[in-house]
């Protein structure tokens, strides 16, 4: 990540507009208000508003407004254009060429209707009422929820397709070491929305501490082990209710779940290869023995997606139900099973994992290790570079 890692941070330190662009993506946007002029009082508004903001907007956005505000104010790219390996500057150039010969009126305008369309509300979620749950709950990118015996931890990132940013791999944790000791029987974790999760939030990568992209490379293995630590721990049957597809770490992971419900909507995906990363999530080790090597091998290195059929018919995936009744088979089975006697319950999860979990901790910080290394490769900042400028999705 060495090179994006430098890159980001230059660009914080050289965006002309107050606002920091840390990433690449270039999307023209209309005009979406013809009728409507903003004023240069309203411009200058909005500006104002713009550093106000107190949740960051995300790099996407501020791409656009960095682009706007020049196109506002000076008119169409005047610049020659970066070099190629002048990652950020050539993302800023993108962006503002894009807008073409668009007005300066029209830009202006563009920019106060993106600025007032930014809200705390960005990542609301069409299926759950965050408002309610975050605040009796205190957690901002979860919902969790604990009734029936059943303590259920929902991705709540549904605009994002739950991709896990810093705060939710904290939060996540969080929940599960608090439902460690609730009394609930089981545990569940879902995903609110299309996805189950898309993985690793790649915009992760872009917020680099003091220490520069070594330290932020070794914080991340630090991070990512505690947090695969808590799954090997977790003491109580963990259930995967997975809704849609689920890519990254959010498949690997399953590996060390008792139980996993999928959605035939659901698909499996771990393109670590085509991340230029390696496997995570204890699936080096997990994946072999649950599907043998050689499925294996197809899913961690070549990147081949499953069904949930087949993720099933490989022992990944427990059971597969139509998504048309997939929640309420699911649901009546857990609560069921929710009401086995605790006690036998527990124990009997921890003789299952008992032999397992000194193997687990070992395989989960060599994995740890090993990625650590390869964050700070060519190969992972390219394909990092390229998600995040809208050149590659998987
Ligand atoms: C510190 C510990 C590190 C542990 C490492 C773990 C390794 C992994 O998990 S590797 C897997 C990483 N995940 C990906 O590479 C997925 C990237 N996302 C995509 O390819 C696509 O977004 C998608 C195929 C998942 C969905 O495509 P679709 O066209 O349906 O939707 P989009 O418009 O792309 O997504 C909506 C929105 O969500 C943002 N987003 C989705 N996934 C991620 C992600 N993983 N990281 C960051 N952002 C993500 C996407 O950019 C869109 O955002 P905007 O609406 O702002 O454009």
């Amino acid at each position: 990540m060495a090179m994006a890692y430098l890159a980001w941070r230059l660009a914080q330190r050289s965006c002309p507009s107050s606002l920091q662009v840390t990433s690449f993506p270039v999307v023209q946007l209309h005009m979406n208000r013809t009728a409507m002029r903003a004023s240069q009082k309203d411009f200058e508004n909005s500006m104002n508003q713009v550093k106000l903001l107190k949740k960051d907007p995300g790099n996407e956005v501020k791409l656009k407004l960095y682009a706007l505000y020049k196109q506002a104010t000076e008119g169409p790219c005047n610049m020659p254009k970066p070099g190629v390996f002048d990652l950020i500057n050539k993302a800023k150039w993108d962006a503002w060429n894009a807008l073409g010969s668009l007005p300066k009126e029209a830009a202006r305008q563009n920019y106060v209707d993106l600025v007032s369309s930014l809200s705390p509300s960005l990542e609301s979620s069409s299926q759950v009422e965050p408002g309610t749950d975050r605040k009796s709950t205190g957690f901002e990118t979860l919902v969790v929820t604990s009734e029936d015996g059943i303590t259920k931890i929902t991705f709540n990132r549904p605009k994002k397709k739950n991709a896990i940013n810093t705060e939710m791999y904290h939060e996540i944790m969080r929940a599960l070491k608090a439902a460690s000791k609730d009394d609930s029987i089981i545990t569940v974790l879902t995903g609110n929305g299309d996805y189950y999760s898309s993985g690793n939030d790649l915009t992760n990568f872009t917020d680099i501490p003091p220490g520069g992209v070594e330290e932020k490379a070794e914080n991340s293995a630090v991070l990512l082990r505690e947090f695969v630590g808590c799954f090997i721990d977790f003491p109580k049957p963990l259930i995967a209710v997975v809704n849609g597809p689920a890519v990254g770490i959010s498949v690997t992971l399953l590996g060390l779940f008792d139980a996993v419900y999928a959605s035939d909507r659901a698909t499996f995906h771990t393109p670590f290869s085509h991340l230029g990363q390696s496997p995570e999530g204890c699936s080096s080790y997990t994946f072999p023995k649950i599907m043998s090597p050689a499925k294996a091998t197809e899913m961690l290195i070549f990147g081949k997606k499953l069904t949930a059929g087949e993720a099933c018919a490989q022992g990944l995936v427990t059971e597969v139900f139509p998504d048309s009744t997939f929640q309420k088979e699911v649901w009546t089975r857990l609560k069921a099973f929710a009401k086995l006697p605790p006690n036998a319950v527990r124990i009997s999860k921890e003789v299952i994992r008992k032999r397992e979990r000194e193997k687990l901790h070992t395989v989960n910080a060599e994995e740890c290790n090993v990625l650590q290394g390869r964050w700070l490769s060519d190969e992972c900042t390219n394909a990092v570079v390229n998600f995040l400028s809208r050149k590659s999705k998987l």
